[in-house]
C-alpha cells in the first residue's frame, strides 16, 4: 500500500509548526525526511503514527484507506528475564503465531543480524550493539506495513550507528517493508534512501535524489543545512555578480532571480585547478588535510577565507593556484 499525506498542517497555540505537507510513500521504500531540530519531523511523525491529529490535511491509504498496522521503532529496552529468542518472538506469541513459526522467523531474522548464536543469552549478557539488533529485530520480525522511525541510532557512535542502517536497510529489503525514517543527519538518510524529503520551518523545502540534493539545492536554507559549502555574499551588477572573490556570470536554482545573492560554492565538485570555461580566482593555500581519498584545503581570496575538496597532494601550503568553476556558478 502507497501512503499519501496530503496538506498537512499542524499548529499549536499560535504556533504553525507543519504547512501544507504534501508527500507520496510508496510502498516498499525507505522514505527519508531530514531536517534540523525544530524542523516539524517529530509533529509531523506523531501525526502518522496517529498519536496526534492534525489542524487541517489527510493521512491516508490507497483507495482512501486508513493506514493500519503501523509501528513506531523508538524503544529498545529489552524484556531482562526473557532469552533473546523470546525477546524476538514475544510479539508473535501475543498474536498466537504457533510456536514452529515464530522460532523459523526468529532464526531467519536473526541469521540476518548476525546474532543467531546469542538466541539464549539474556539482555544484561549482551552489549549494547547486540541489545540494539535484538531491539530491530523484535520490532521487525513483526512485519508490521509502515515503520515509523525518529532518529532511532542517533544516541549510538558512528560505527555502530551505520551498522544498523545496513540493518534497517537488509530488512526492509527481506521482508519488503514501508519505512518513514526521520533524521538529521544526512548521511544517514543518503545510506537508507533513494529520495529524501527537507523539512525546514515545517515545509517540505525539496524531495530529491541524494546527489542532487547537493548538487542543487532548491534554496539558501536547504543549502545551509546540507552545509559543506562556501556562502560568499555580492551583489549584482546587471547580470554578472559582484563578490570578494570573484566577479563574473553566475546562474540560479530558484524560480527567481534572487534579490541579494548569495554565491554558493559546495566544498565538492564545484572548482577545480584544471582550466575550464570559466575561471573562478586565483587564491593562495593556507592548509590541507587529508579527509579520506580526498583533502580538504583552506583557501585565502584576499581577506575571504573559503574550502574546497582537492585530490591529494594537489597544491602546496604557502602556494597560490588559479581555480576554476566546473561549471557556470549557482548563486541563492
Ligand atoms: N505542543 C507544542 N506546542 C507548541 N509548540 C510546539 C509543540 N510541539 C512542538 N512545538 C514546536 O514545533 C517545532 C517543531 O518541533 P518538532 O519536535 O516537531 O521538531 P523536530 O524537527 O522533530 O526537532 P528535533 O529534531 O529537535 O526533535 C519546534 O519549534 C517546537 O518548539
Amino acid at each position: 500500500m502507497a501512503y499519501y499525506l496530503e496538506k498537512i498542517s499542524q499548529t499549536k497555540g499560535h504556533q504553525e509548526i507543519l504547512k501544507q505537507i504534501d508527500l507520496k510513500i510508496e510502498e516498499n521504500e525507505v522514505f527519508a525526511i531530514l531536517g534540523p531540530s525544530g524542523g516539524g519531523k517529530t509533529t509531523l511523525l506523531n501525526i502518522l503514527a496517529q498519536i496526534d491529529q492534525p489542524t487541517s490535511g489527510r493521512f491516508y491509504g490507497d483507495n482512501d484507506a486508513q493506514p493500519k498496522g503501523i509501528l513506531v521503532f523508538q524503544d529498545y529496552r529489552l524484556f531482562p528475564h526473557m532469552t533473546v529468542v523470546q525477546n524476538i518472538t514475544f510479539g508473535l506469541k501475543m498474536r498466537h503465531i504457533p510456536k514452529k513459526a515464530r522460532l523459523a522467523r526468529a532464526a531467519e531474522i536473526m541469521k540476518t543480524m548476525g546474532i543467531s548464536d546469542l538466541a539464549k543469552r539474556y539482555p544484561d549478557e549482551l552489549s549494547g550493539g547486540q541489545q540494539q539488533r535484538v531491539a530491530l529485530a523484535r520490532a521487525l520480525i513483526l512485519k508490521p506495513k509502515l515503520v515509523l522511525m525518529d532518529e532511532p541510532f542517533s544516541s549510538l557512535d558512528e560505527g555502530l550507528r551505520l551498522e544498523m542502517l545496513n540493518f534497517v536497510k537488509q530488512l526492509q529489503q527481506q521482508f519488503q517493508l514501508t519505512i518513514i525514517f526521520v533524521t538529521h543527519y544526512k548521511n544517514e538518510a543518503y545510506l537508507l534512501s533513494n529520495q529524501v524529503a527537507i523539512l525546514i520551518d515545517g515545509t517540505v523545502m525539496q524531495l530529491d535524489e541524494p546527489a542532487h540534493l547537493e548538487q542543487a539545492p532548491a534554496n539558501l536554507a536547504v543549502a545551509e543545512f546540507l552545509g559543506q559549502a562556501n556562502f560568499i555574499p555580492g551583489t549584482w551588477i546587471d547580470k554578472t555578480i559582484k563578490t570578494a572573490i570573484y566577479q563574473g556570470p553566475v546562474t540560479w536554482h530558484t524560480a527567481k532571480k534572487p534579490v541579494t545573492p548569495t554565491l554558493y560554492i559546495p566544498f565538492a565538485q564545484f572548482l577545480q585547478l584544471t582550466v575550464s570555461d570559466y575561471p573562478a580566482f586565483k587564491a593562495q593555500v593556507l592548509d590541507h588535510r587529508w579527509i579520506g581519498n580526498l583533502e580538504r584545503v583552506t583557501l585565502q581570496v584576499g581577506t575571504t577565507v573559503l574550502s574546497v575538496n582537492l585530490p591529494p597532494n594537489a597544491v602546496t601550503t604557502g602556494e597560490s593556484y588559479d581555480f576554476y568553476f566546473k561549471q557556470l556558478p549557482v548563486v541563492y
